[in-house]
Order: structure tokens, then C-alpha cells, then sequence
């Protein structure tokens, strides 16, 4: 039998032994990881190199999470950061989303580019099922979000109703009516006040209102005094928002959750179905007037004229779609558009003396917003600087090579960038981030627009998809500038903020707090009509 201080010797030794071998494999496994780290490591640079060169002269797309870092880096100023690598990789560059994510394609501000897709090859670039997939709940088989036949169909009805006599005079009349009965009012009440009021929150109110009266023919009610909350105008920006969110969510991981019926999938089929029950409800309530009285003649709304003059087998399903888009393409296009105008007037008080010259000198004629030509180019140069869908894109059926020489392949998406596109100085020249409506007229002071090319100002696409509701966001514009700057002065909060939020729609970050001040009392009030025939744009 050995002795106590033997054992422990022999178990001191034992011990020793152990942690020696412990320490041993311990060095390997540590060598064996620095190996591993080593290897991923040069392996990750040569894929980062490879995707420099890949990226010719654009921003960097890493490894596996593709171009989102490099997003990440720049979300604070994202278009002015957009435009200035677009105009270092001479206008185009490759990018890709996240492994999984699906997306990856090119992004342009080349015109030319833009032309062979939106016009020239409109035939290889529908919006296609990434875009789809991400809508359907909330538009369905709609014109925004439809190709093909389908989207045809609603683009002929769409162009005839919407261009016909009836329907111009009656939004004219609709556009007055909220401007004079609910806006006018209410902005002279906060001017009595001394009150202050985020500028883009009224305008948005302004235009859900207008553009459901155009398409329904109902009062959504959000301009009413108090500025009440409507569930349908929440509801509808919910399921906007909502839908948004799967361009910029991994689809593995919002297709799960749709699966699942969980968190924003949830809440999305359920504001999506509210603003379904709403249009399915007006449908089919119109039907039944139309039914009960044989003709909706007192009505000149997009559903009313449409039930009553298109093919009269128009689905219900057609029509709760048809005029759902007509809500999502018309609902925040215009005020975006507005704000920053009238953000930009109060910068250039230049600009804002000769629009007021402009309104004053159409007081003293017949008050048509169509003889507003300075007017008219002021808004059109503001959308230029700040154009209200700042990127849209395409999706390739087959593989393409652009005029640029960029390849495109199969199911990528072609972006193309509206704010880079006005911000270039090869398309706009060396004054291009300069706010000067007189590049829009002629010698004689009308609006000329520019002939070279629609796609230097993609602001309302252009092409087939050229924006089917341009003339009546013109006159909506207009009525609501023309009354608003005769009648009052604005004032920018100071201290405040302002820049473009990361959305489809380039809404101002931080809204714009103004107050209003008064003019002199001959000018307040004036009500503007619109000759049917001639708008200054076409
Ligand atoms: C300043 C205001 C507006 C701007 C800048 C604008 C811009 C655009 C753009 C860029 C598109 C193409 C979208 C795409 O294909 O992805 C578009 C399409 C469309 N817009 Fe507008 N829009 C404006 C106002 C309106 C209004 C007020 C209406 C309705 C009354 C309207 C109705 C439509 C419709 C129905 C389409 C789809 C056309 C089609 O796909 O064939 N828009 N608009």
C-alpha cells in the first residue's frame, strides 16, 4: 500500500500531467481556430475585393449582406449620398441586397437607361412578382400593381374616365370644394391663433380627402374641424406602411410570419382587410343606387362613371381594386410635392414674389389655374429637386443588356433614381441643384417644358406608365397654391430640421411646423377655375 504523501504525488503529478495535456490542446485548438480565422478572414477579402471590382466605381456590396451596410452608413442623407455614387460610377452600378433577400440588379440615373425600360423594352420590364407579392393584400389584381392584360384593361378605363370632360370638371369642382369649405377655414383659423401647424400632416389630410372624393365620391373627413382621427385613412396608412416594410425585410422571414399569421403580417391583414371591407362596401352600395334608380347621373366620381359606362361586367373585385390603387397612387404624391414647394418659397422669396405676381395677374382675368405658367413651372421645378417617388424600379423577364452597355439578367431589378436623375448636371446643366422655375418657359414667359427628353423627368414616369393622374395633380397643385399664397404669408419655424424621410414617397422627416400670416384682405379667397381643354403641361 503506498503512503498518504506518495498519493499525493502521484496525484499531484496526475494533476500536473492533466493540465499540461489541457494547455496542449488548448494550443492546437487554438491554432486550428486562428487558423480558421485567418482563412475567413482572407477569404472575406477576397471577396471584398472582388466585389470593388465588381461594384465598378459604385458603393461597396459586401459579402453576404450585400449593398445594406454600406445603406446603413449613409441613411442619414440616403438620396444625396444616392446621387453622388451614382454620378462617381458614371450614372449605373451593380448592387445586391442580403443573401436570402432576393433583390439584387442595377441602379441608373443614365436617361437613356430609363428610356429603354419604361418605353423602348417596356415589354421586359413589368413591376413584376417582387413588387406584386409585397402589394397584394392591400391592392390586389389594381392598377398599380398589376401587368399584362390585367393592368391594361384598368389603364384604358383609367385614361378615358379620367380624361373625359365630366370627370375634369368634377374634380376641379371636388378640389375647390375641400380647398374653399374645409382648408381655407382652417388655416384662417390657426392665423387668427398665431398657431402653429405641421404644414405636411394638413396637406396629407388634404390630399386623402380629395383623392376619395375623386375615386369614391365620398367624404373621408379628414380635413373636418379638429382634425379627427378616420379609421379608414388610418387604416390605409397602416397597410402602406406595412407592406413597405417586406421590400426591406428578409423574405424567408415576413413569408414565415405571414405563415404564422404574427406580429406586422398580422397587423398587415388586418388594416389591409379594413380598407377592403371600406371599398367593397362603397361598391357594392353604389351598385345598388345605381340598381334602385336606373342612373348614377348625379355623380361623376371614378366608381360611378366607371359603373356606369365601362363594360358593365366589371367585377366588384375590379372595382374595389381599381379604386384602391387610385387611393394609393394619389393619396400622398401631391402633398409631398406641396411641402417641399412651399418649403422651397420660403427660401427663395424671389421665386415666391413672381408666383404671387403670376396668381395676381390670373385674379385679374378669369381666375384659371391654367394661366398660372409661373406657377405651374415653380411646382414642376420643386419636383425636380424633390420628386415625391424618388426611386421606382422594373423587373426583367430576360436578360438585357441597357444602352449604357450594363447587363442585366433575368428576374434582377433596373432602380431608377428620379432625385439623382434631377440632380445631374449632364441632364439639368451646371446649375442643377439651383431652384429656378424659369428653365421650364419660353421667351414668352409660358411653360415650354423641355423637349429633349421625358426621361430627364421621370417624376410621373413615363413611357405607358406615364402617371395617369398628372393633370389632376397639376390642378390640384395649383388651386391649392394659388389660394394659399394670395391669402397668407408662411413662416418656417426656425430650429427645425428638414429633411427627406427613407420612404417610396419622400415625405419630410420631421413634418414642417409654420405659422401663417395674413396678406391684404383683396386677396384672400379667391376661387380659381380650370378650363377643361387646356392645362398649361401638355
Ligand atoms: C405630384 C403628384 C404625383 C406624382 C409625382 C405621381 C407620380 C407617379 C409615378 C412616378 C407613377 C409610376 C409608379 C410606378 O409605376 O411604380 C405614377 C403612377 C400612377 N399615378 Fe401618379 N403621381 C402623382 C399624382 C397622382 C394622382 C393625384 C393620381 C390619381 C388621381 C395618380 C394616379 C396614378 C396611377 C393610377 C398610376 C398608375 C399608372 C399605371 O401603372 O399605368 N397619381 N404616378
Amino acid at each position: 500500500m503506498s503512503s498518504w504523501p506518495a498519493m499525493a504525488a502521484a496525484a499531484g503529478w496526475t494533476r500536473i500531467r492533466f493540465l499540461l495535456d489541457a494547455a496542449a490542446r488548448g494550443v492546437q485548438e487554438h491554432a486550428r481556430l486562428s487558423d480558421l480565422a485567418v482563412a475567413a478572414a482572407v477569404l472575406f477579402a477576397c471577396s471584398a475585393a472582388l466585389a470593388r471590382l465588381r461594384a465598378r466605381g459604385g458603393p461597396m456590396v459586401w459579402p453576404v449582406l450585400g449593398i445594406i451596410p454600406t445603406l446603413f452608413a449613409h441613411l442619414d442623407d440616403i438620396y444625396d449620398w444616392g446621387a453622388g455614387a451614382l454620378a462617381r460610377s458614371g450614372g449605373t452600378f451593380p448592387y445586391r441586397g442580403m443573401w436570402g433577400g432576393g433583390s439584387s440588379g442595377v441602379i441608373t440615373s443614365v436617361p437613356a437607361n430609363v428610356e429603354h425600360v419604361l418605353k423602348t423594352n417596356f415589354a421586359n420590364y413589368p413591376k413584376g412578382p417582387y413588387y406584386r407579392e409585397r402589394f397584394v393584400e392591400l391592392l390586389g389584381d389594381g392598377i398599380f400593381n398589376a401587368d399584362g392584360d390585367a393592368w391594361r384593361a384598368q389603364r384604358r378605363a383609367a385614361t378615358a374616365e379620367m380624361h373625359s370632360a365630366q370627370f375634369l370638371d368634377f374634380s376641379a369642382r371636388t378640389i375647390q370644394e375641400l380647398v374653399h369649405g374645409r382648408l381655407m377655414p382652417l388655416l384662417h383659423r390657426l392665423s387668427c391663433q398665431g398657431g402653429v401647424v405641421d404644414l405636411q400632416e394638413v396637406l396629407l389630410r388634404f390630399t386623402f380627402d380629395n383623392i376619395c372624393a375623386a375615386a369614391f365620391g365620398t367624404d373621408a373627413g379628414c380635413l373636418a374641424e379638429g382634425l379627427p382621427d378616420v379609421p379608414f385613412a388610418r387604416a390605409f396608412e397602416r397597410a402602406t406602411e406595412l407592406s413597405l416594410s417586406r421590400f426591406v425585410t428578409p423574405p424567408f422571414i415576413w413569408k414565415a410570419k405571414r405563415a404564422l399569421r404574427v406580429g406586422g403580417e398580422r397587423a398587415l391583414v388586418d388594416a389591409a382587410g379594413s380598407v377592403r371591407d371600406f371599398a367593397e362596401k362603397t361598391v357594392s352600395e353604389r351598385r345598388t343606387e345605381l340598381r334602385k334608380l336606373g342612373s348614377l347621373h348625379g355623380r361623376s366620381d371614378l366608381l360611378s362613371r366607371l359603373l356606369m359606362y365601362e363594360d358593365q361586367s366589371c367585377s366588384d373585385e375590379f372595382l374595389r381594386d381599381f379604386c384602391i390603387s387610385f387611393i394609393l397612387a394619389g393619396r400622398d404624391t401631391s402633398s409631398v410635392a406641396l411641402v417641399w414647394f412651399f418649403y422651397l418659397l420660403t427660401l427663395h422669396p424671389d421665386v415666391e414674389s413672381r408666383v404671387l405676381a403670376d396668381i395676381r395677374a390670373a385674379n385679374k382675368g378669369d381666375n384659371n389655374t391654367n394661366d398660372m405658367h409661373y406657377l405651374h413651372a415653380a411646382l414642376t421645378e420643386s419636383m425636380r429637386l424633390y420628386p415625391p417617388v424618388p426611386v421606382d424600379f422594373k423587373e426583367a423577364l430576360q436578360d438585357d443588356v441597357l444602352p449604357d452597355g450594363t447587363y442585366v439578367r433575368a428576374r434582377q431589378r433596373v432602380i431608377y433614381n428620379a432625385y439623382a436623375i434631377g440632380r445631374d448636371p449632364g441632364a439639368w446643366g451646371h446649375d442643377c441643384l439651383e431652384f429656378r422655375p424659369e428653365r421650364w418657359l419660353n421667351k414668352r414667359g409660358a411653360f415650354a417644358g423641355r423637349a429633349e427628353s421625358a426621361f430627364k423627368y421621370v417624376v410621373f414616369n413615363a413611357g405607358p406608365r406615364l402617371c395617369v393622374g398628372k393633370r389632376f395633380a397639376y390642378t390640384q397643385m395649383k388651386t391649392l397654391a394659388a389660394a394659399v399664397l394670395g391669402a397668407f404669408s408662411l413662416e418656417v419655424v426656425p430650429g427645425q430640421v428638414v429633411k427627406p424621410k427613407l420612404n417610396t414617397t419622400l415625405y419630410m422627416k420631421n413634418g414642417l411646423m409654420v405659422r401663417f400670416g395674413r396678406r391684404q384682405p383683396e386677396q384672400q379667397n379667391v376661387h380659381y377655375s380650370t378650363t377643361v381643354a387646356a392645362a398649361a403641361e401638355e
